[in-house]
C-alpha cells in the first residue's frame, strides 16, 4: 500500500505523551494519525518506569522480610523470580503487547499506526510495520507532534558489540536472575537494577566512570546511597573505566581501567540514552536534531511541536505527560500557562529512595544565587529513630537567600519520593522559608525532619 492522506495531526512516536497527546486531540475532534515503530505507550510501560518498579517492590519486600529478624522475630525467606517475572509479563506489559493501548487510542478516535515515520519536508512519511512494505504519505493541516523518546546508548567499550549484554529492555525480560552481574553505569537504572539483582541474590559489581553514583543528585546522596549498597554488598567501582568485553562460553569478562578483570554471568549496559530524533527528517524541515530547541509550547517551529526525554528538560514521565497538556493546548490554540522547568521532581527508586527537585547546591552556586543550605539527619529524627533498621536519610534544602524562597532540595529516605512532595510544592509555589518554618508538621512523621532543614538554613 502506497497512498498519500490528508490529515490534521500526525504524531511521531508514542511515548507517554505522545500517546496522551494523540488522545486529546482526538477526543477535541481532530482527524489524528498516531504512528509508533514498536509499542504505544514507549519506553515507561513497557521497559522502564512500570516493569522496574514492580522489579524494585519485589526487591524492597525481601529486604523488608529480612530485617524482621531484628524488628518482629525470625523470617526465613526463599526469594524466587518467578512471580516478579510473572507480575511484569502478565500485569506490566500484556507479554510486550500494545492491543489494550492501541484500542484505547482507537477509542479516543485517533488512527494508530505501526511503522517508523520521518519527515520529509512538508510531508510526515511513515514506511508501515504490516509486513507490506508499504508507505504512507500524511500532509497533516494543523501539523505535527514528535515525541521519540530514547534508546539505550552502547558505550565505544571494545568488544562489546555482538555480546549478549543486556540493556533495560533485556533485564525487565529475564525470567532468571543471572549468579553474578556487572553493570556499566551508576545512574537510575544502573542503581535501582543493582539493588534488585543483588537482593535476589545476585554478586553485583558497579562500574561508574565518574565519581560517584547519582551524579545528578547532591554528593551527600551519593554518599549515601553507595554506603548502603556496600553494606549490602554490592560492589561499587568509581573513577573506573570499563575496557575490553569478552564473552567465552557463555560468561562475560570486563577489564577496567584499573585492577583485575571482572568475571560475571551477565552484562547490563545502563550507560545513558541516545536519543531517536537522529533520523527523524528534522534536516528536512531545517533543523538540526544535535541542537534541538523548542520553545515554552514545546514549539520547534510551526505546525511542529517536539516533546519529551529529546527535550532535554528531564528524562521522566512526569516531564514527557506535563509538556504533552502544554503542547496539546497550543496544538488547539488553546491559551495556558507555559512550560517552565524550576520545580522538575525525580525519584530513584533505590531503597532508600533518593528524590530530588529544582537546583542542587552546586547548581544553585554555579548560577551565582545567594545559596544557604540546610540539613537534617533522617535516622536521627523520632520518625527514623522509631523505624530502625532501613530509616537512615537525609534532606538537604537549598534556599535562594536574597528571595527567602527553596530553590531545591533533596531527600534519602524510605518513601522519599513522598517526602519529596512538599519540598516540590514549596519550590514551585515560591513558598517564603519563613512561611514553612511556621507550618506544623505531625510527629513522628518522616517529613517533620524537613522543619529540622529548615532550621539549619540558619546556621
Ligand atoms: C529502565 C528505566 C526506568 C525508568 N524509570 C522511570 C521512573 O521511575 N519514573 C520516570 O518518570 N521515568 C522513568 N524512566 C524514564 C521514562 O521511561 C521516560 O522519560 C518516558 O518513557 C518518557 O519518554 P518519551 O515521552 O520521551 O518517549 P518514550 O517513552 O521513549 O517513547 C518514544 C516512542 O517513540 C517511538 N518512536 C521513536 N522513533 C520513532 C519513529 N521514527 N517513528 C515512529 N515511532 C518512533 C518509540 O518506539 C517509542 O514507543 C525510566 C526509563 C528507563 C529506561
Ligand atoms: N526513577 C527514575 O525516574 C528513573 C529510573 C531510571 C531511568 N530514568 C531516566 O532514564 C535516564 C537514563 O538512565 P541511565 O541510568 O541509563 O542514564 P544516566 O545518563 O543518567 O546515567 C548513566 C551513567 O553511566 C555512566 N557511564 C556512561 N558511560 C560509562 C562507561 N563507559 N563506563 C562507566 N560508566 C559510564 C555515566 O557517568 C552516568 O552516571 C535517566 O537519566 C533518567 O532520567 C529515570
Amino acid at each position: 500500500m502506497n497512498e498519500s492522506r490528508e490529515v490534521d495531526l500526525v504524531v511521531v512516536g508514542l511515548g507517554p505523551g505522545g500517546e496522551a497527546l494523540a488522545t486529546g486531540a482526538a477526543k477535541a475532534g481532530l482527524t489524528v494519525v498516531a504512528v509508533d515503530k514498536h509499542l504505544v505507550g514507549g519506553e515507561c510501560p513497557y521497559y522502564g518506569c512500570i516493569p522496574t518498579k514492580m522489579m524494585v517492590r519485589a526487591a524492597d519486600a525481601l529486604a523488608e522480610a529480612r530485617r524482621a529478624d531484628s524488628l518482629a522475630g525470625a523470617v526465613t525467606v526463599h526469594p524466587s523470580w518467578t512471580p516478579v517475572a510473572d507480575r511484569v509479563s502478565n500485569d506490566a506489559t500484556d507479554d510486550w503487547d500494545d492491543r489494550v493501548a492501541v484500542e484505547r487510542l482507537e477509542g479516543a478516535g485517533a488512527t494508530v499506526l505501526h511503522g517508523t515515520a520521518r519527515l520529509a519536508g512538508e510531508r510526515v512519511v511513515v514506511d508501515l510495520a504490516d509486513g507490506t512494505g508499504g508507505t504512507l504519505e500524511l500532509l497533516a493541516a494543523r501539523g505535527v507532534v514528535l515525541n521519540p523518546g530514547t534508546a539505550p546508548a552502547e558505550p565505544p567499550v571494545p568488544g562489546l558489540e555482538g555480546t549478549p549484554y543486556w540493556t533495560n529492555r533485556d533485564a525487565v525480560r529475564t525470567t532468571s536472575v543471572p549468579d553474578s552481574l556487572v553493570i556499566i553505569g551508576g545512574g537510575p537504572i544502573g542503581c535501582e537494577l543493582a539493588q534488585v539483582f543483588a537482593r535476589f541474590g545476585a554478586d553485583v559489581t558497579v562500574v561508574q566512570h565518574g565519581g560517584r553514583l547519582l551524579p545528578a543528585d547532591e554528593p551527600e546522596a551519593s554518599a549515601a546511597l553507595r554506603e548502603i549498597f556496600e553494606h549490602e554488598g554490592i560492589r561499587v567501582l568509581t573513577d573506573t573505566e570499563a575496557g575490553r568485553v569478552q564473552y567465552v562460553d557463555g560468561r562475560f569478562s570486563v577489564e577496567l581501567s584499573e585492577g583485575e578483570p571482572l568475571r560475571a554471568g551477565q552484562l547490563l549496559v545502563a550507560a545513558g540514552r541516545r536519543s531517536n530524533l537522529e533520523g527523524i527528517g528534522l534536516d528536512s524541515v531545517g533543523l538540526d536534531p544535535s541542537d534541538l530547541q523548542v520553545d515554552e509550547r514545546l514549539r520547534a517551529k510551526d505546525g511542529l511541536w517536539v516533546l519529551g526525554d529529546v527535550t532535554g528538560h528531564g528524562a521522566f514521565t512526569h516531564v514527557s505527560m506535563y509538556q504533552s497538556a502544554i503542547a496539546l493546548r497550543d496544538v488547539l490554540g488553546e491559551d495556558g500557562p507555559p512550560a517552565t522547568y524550576e520545580a522538575v521532581p525525580h525519584t530513584t527508586f533505590t531503597d532508600p529512595e533518593v528524590a530530588g527537585v529544582g537546583l542542587t547546591e552546586a547548581a544553585a552556586r554555579e548560577a551565582g544565587l545567594s545559596v544557604r543550605v540546610g540539613q537534617a539527619d533522617l535516622g536521627a529524627s523520632s520518625r527514623g529513630f522509631t523505624h530502625g533498621p532501613g530509616g537512615a536519610g537525609l534532606i538537604k534544602l537549598v534556599e535562594d537567600a536574597d528571595r527567602g524562597v527553596l530553590v531545591g532540595g533533596t531527600v534519602v529516605g524510605p518513601a522519599a519520593g513522598e517526602i519529596l512532595a512538599m519540598v516540590t510544592l514549596a519550590v514551585h509555589a515560591a513558598v517564603p522559608t519563613s512561611t514553612l518554618r511556621t507550618m506544623i508538621y505531625a510527629y513522628p512523621t518522616f517529613h517533620r525532619a524537613i522543619e529540622s532543614a529548615l532550621a539549619d538554613l540558619e546556621t
